[in-house]
């Protein structure tokens, strides 16, 4: 306070007093009002505490509670405008919370933006988490690129306080503006610092409220069940899953165990691993085998864990449960198709290798024996092609039920693929897989009755014992396959131990495989004739075409060691065709050369006779060499036969129509059904060498031959014997009235020039025994 005179010495003490007592009453009345504007501003502060503690806990939605807030700050500081923004989830970008007193374009520029260094006063605030007092925005760096926007909204000042979350991430800012450059005092401060607090709460309550609501949806929703139990495992809380699954209801099961749902098949060291670590403070994750209300059993996948307090103490325990029951039986499929044969439910290759692989590890440690038998069912590919897969596959597992129902539980009876099996037979020796061998012969021979077909079929084993014959799986299957190929090559129906020297003859075999793919083609095969006589005529009626091969390094090999191996391979199609073609062609030629009633008789492997079109292409041959088909005998052997009567039957029958003629060879070495036998169109029985051969000294052999061509007399059915030696067999075969006879006491297979010379040498060849068969009478 100053007071001035005109002169000096104006001021007298009175008046000095006067002035001092003055100052002394304005300083008062000064402190006063400051003291009066500090109250009413607490009290302001007071009162907006009080206001905002209420809107954070009653204000539901986060976008009022904002506008309510700006809008009672406005009122504290009425020459101000107050904004809130929030931070986005990335962190980054800004939302305009709330600015209801700033105009449109100014909240549409600012929302969406990027914080950063110096991106106004809140985007930096946010920024840098510090407070940002930007007293004059037209000249602060801050708002270079905001401050021409600020102008057209009419903003000159702006303060901004970041919103802090308690675990101290910015959450947004809170912002003041006014109209002119406005400097802080230190009660605004208060007021950013206040409005930031309980805005933080707010968000924070806010963001756990929803969090809650998303979490407790998800619980009640959620597919899986979830229980929670008190600490004493009593039920509090069920979900919905829960209710639908089980079928029991909340009510039902509040204050109740987990344990109404036990089944009684989870075992019980998994109840008591689950406690073990339950009580330890752990949690636990296990299969549980469980039951619903209705009775029906699942398998669930439960997590199980304690739920602690604010202080670490165990409060109740929560389980996720997890129906897998589906998802449990799928792995099993998946196990067993790995493990099982789909169509037998034998084990296959992989379980038999993991079997076979412990058997033999207990075998070298016992010093036991261990068996390994391989069968496979002989010409089950007739049976196939000539009835269809689904009749071969009723086959097979009416084959392993049988198997099963024969063989031990320790046994493994294994199906390789095909018609292919394995026996694994821990602790037998070669006697005891004798013994087994034996009956598997028996179980496998009993008749099929497979719908309309009334079936017989054989098997072939081959055996190799642990260890002689070797110590892996991969040498005893190996040596097991040999020794099964030796049993075909010996007649099939069999069984055979491998031996050493099998093994040479596999690798001949192989080579066989090899060169006879070739044979053709180079021209190594041809067809040699032997005569066939009437015992009525005493004429040569025809011959029977035998092939033969002759390879330049392996020489002449047999066609009982080759022809197999055709089979086998499938090669037999084209050679047996060749063959016919060849012998058709040759008589045709010896017809022409003047022995015009001579026949042919050609063979024919299963295989070619189940062959699509047989008919159709011995008719096309025939017409080729123009011979008539009355000349041509196909000769099939009882076994091609009999796997399918009725198939063979049809066959038969358009061949027939086709005029050819057929016969059974071998007969007797099979197992015909005469009653068949009666439909079959064959005109011709040959009765197979094995019984000519001793029909002098073998009294059985005698009755058989006898009875043979005694049968075939009554059936209307002509008889030829082949293998016809000596004259002591001719003898008797002229005596029984046997047809036909065929052998190497008139002539051996000859090459074709060698046959017509024996025609030309041996015009009344048997004329000549029959009359030594006459005199000797
Ligand atoms: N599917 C086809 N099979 C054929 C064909 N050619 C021959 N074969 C079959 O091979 C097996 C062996 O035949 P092979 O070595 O030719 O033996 C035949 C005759 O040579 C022999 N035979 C004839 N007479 C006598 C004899 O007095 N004693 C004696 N020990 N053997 C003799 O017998 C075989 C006759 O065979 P088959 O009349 O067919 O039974 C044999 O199974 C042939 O069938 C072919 O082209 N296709």
């Amino acid at each position: 306070m100053n007071l001035y005179a005109g002169s000096a010495q104006a001021f007298d003490d009175e008046i000095r007093v006067l002035l001092l007592e003055l100052a002394m009453d304005l300083s008062f009345a000064l402190n006063r009002f400051e003291l009066e504007l500090g109250r009413q501003r607490s009290r302001k502060l007071e009162s907006l505490r009080t206001y905002l503690l209420e809107r954070v806990n009653n204000v539901i939605y986060l976008d009022q509670l904002f506008h309510d807030v700006v809008l009672e700050l406005e009122q504290v500081l009425p020459d101000s405008a107050c904004s809130i923004l929030t931070l986005d989830a990335d962190q980054i970008h800004i939302h305009a919370g709330a600015m209801p007193h700033l105009p449109d374009f100014y909240s549409q520029a600012i929302d969406g933006l990027a914080i950063g260094y110096g991106v106004g006063s809140c985007g930096h605030a946010m920024f840098s988490g510090t407070r940002t007092v930007v007293e004059d925005i037209a000249t602060h760096p801050y708002w270079i690129d905001f401050k021409e926007i600020a102008g057209r909204a009419g903003l000159a000042s702006c303060w901004s306080e970041p919103i802090r979350s308690s675990n101290n991430q910015i959450l947004g800012a809170f912002a003041i503006y006014h109209k002119v450059p406005t400097k802080p005092e230190l009660w605004h401060i208060s007021l950013l610092e206040m409005a930031a607090h309980f805005l933080a709460i707010a968000i924070d309550k806010n963001r756990i409220e929803s969090n809650l609501r998303k979490l407790s949806q998800a619980v009640e929703q959620s597919p899986n069940i979830i229980i929670i139990t008190d600490t004493e495992a009593k039920i509090e809380y069920v979900n919905q899953a829960f209710v639908d699954k089980t079928g029991h209801t909340l009510s039902q099961v509040l204050g109740k165990r987990p344990n109404i749902l036990q089944s009684g098949n989870t075992p019980l060291f998994t109840y008591e691993d689950m406690w073990d670590r339950l009580r330890s403070g752990g949690s636990w994750q296990g299969e549980l085998t469980n039951r619903y209300k209705d009775g029906k059993e699942y398998i669930e996948l439960a997590h199980i864990s304690p739920v602690r307090d604010a202080n670490g103490v165990i409060t109740n325990f929560i389980s996720l449960q997890e129906d897998i029951t589906e998802k449990k039986r799928t792995e099993e499929r998946i196990q067993y198709l790995a493990h099982y044969d789909v169509l037998t439910g034998l084990p296959n290759r992989v379980l038999l290798e993991e079997q076979a692989q412990l058997a033999i590890k207990s075998a070298r440690r016992k010093g036991s024996p261990l068996s390994l038998m391989f069968f496979d069912l002989d010409h089950f590919k007739n049976i196939n092609d000539s009835l269809g897969h689904s009749t071969g596959d009723a086959l097979l597992v009416e084959l392993s039920r049988r198997l099963r129902d024969v063989l031990r539980e320790d046994d493994v009876v294994s199906r390789l693929g095909g018609d292919e099996f394995i026996l694994l037979l821990s602790g037998v020796d070669e006697t005891g897989a004798e013994r087994v061998a034996e009956k598997l012969l028996h179980t496998v021979s009993q008749s099929y009755q497979l719908g309309q077909y009334d079936l017989n079929i054989s098997t072939s084993i081959g055996i190799a014992v642990y260890p002689e014959d070797g110590e892996d799986l991969e040498t005893l299957l190996r040596n097991a396959d040999t020794a099964m190929y030796r049993a075909k090559q010996d007649g099939r129906g069999i069984y055979r131990f491998f031996t050493p020297e099998m093994q040479a003859r596999s690798g001949r075999h192989l080579e066989l495989v090899n060169a006879l793919r070739y044979a053709l083609e180079r021209n190594q095969l041809h067809v040699v004739y032997q005569p066939q006589m009437s015992l009525i005529t005493g004429k040569i009626i025809g011959s029977e075409a035998l092939l033969r091969w002759t390879h330049p390094e392996l020489g002449s090999i047999s066609p009982a060691e080759f022809i197999p191996v055709a089979e086998e391979t499938g090669l037999i199609l084209a050679i047996g065709e060749w063959v016919l073609r060849s012998a058709v062609s040759q008589t045709k030629a010896w017809h022409e050369q003047g022995w015009a009633d001579l026949s042919i008789a050609v063979n024919l492997s299963a295989i070619q006779f189940r062959h699509t079109d047989l008919p159709g292409t011995v008719s096309r041959i025939l017409q080729e060499s123009q011979l008539a088909a009355t000349y041509l005998e196909l000769e099939l052997t009882e076994g091609v036969a009999m796997i399918d009567p009725p198939g063979a039957i049809a066959i038969m029958n358009d061949l027939h129509l086709r005029g050819v003629r057929m016969s059974i060879d071998d007969f007797g070495t099979g197992y015909s059904s005469l009653s068949y036998l009666k439909k079959f169109k064959v005109s011709k029985l040959k009765i197979d060498q094995s019984f000519v051969r001793d029909i002098n000294s073998d009294p059985e052999d005698k009755a058989i031959v006898s009875a043979v061509i005694s049968m075939a007399k009554s059936l209307g059915l002509q008889t030829i014997a082949e293998g016809v030696e000596t004259e002591e067999q001719l003898t008797f075969l002229h005596q029984q009235h046997c047809d036909e006879v065929q052998g190497y006491y008139f002539a051996r297979p000859l090459a074709p020039v060698q046959f017509a010379q024996f025609m030309l040498d041996n015009k009344n060849l048997v004329s000549k025994a029959n009359a030594d068969v006459t005199s000797s009478l």
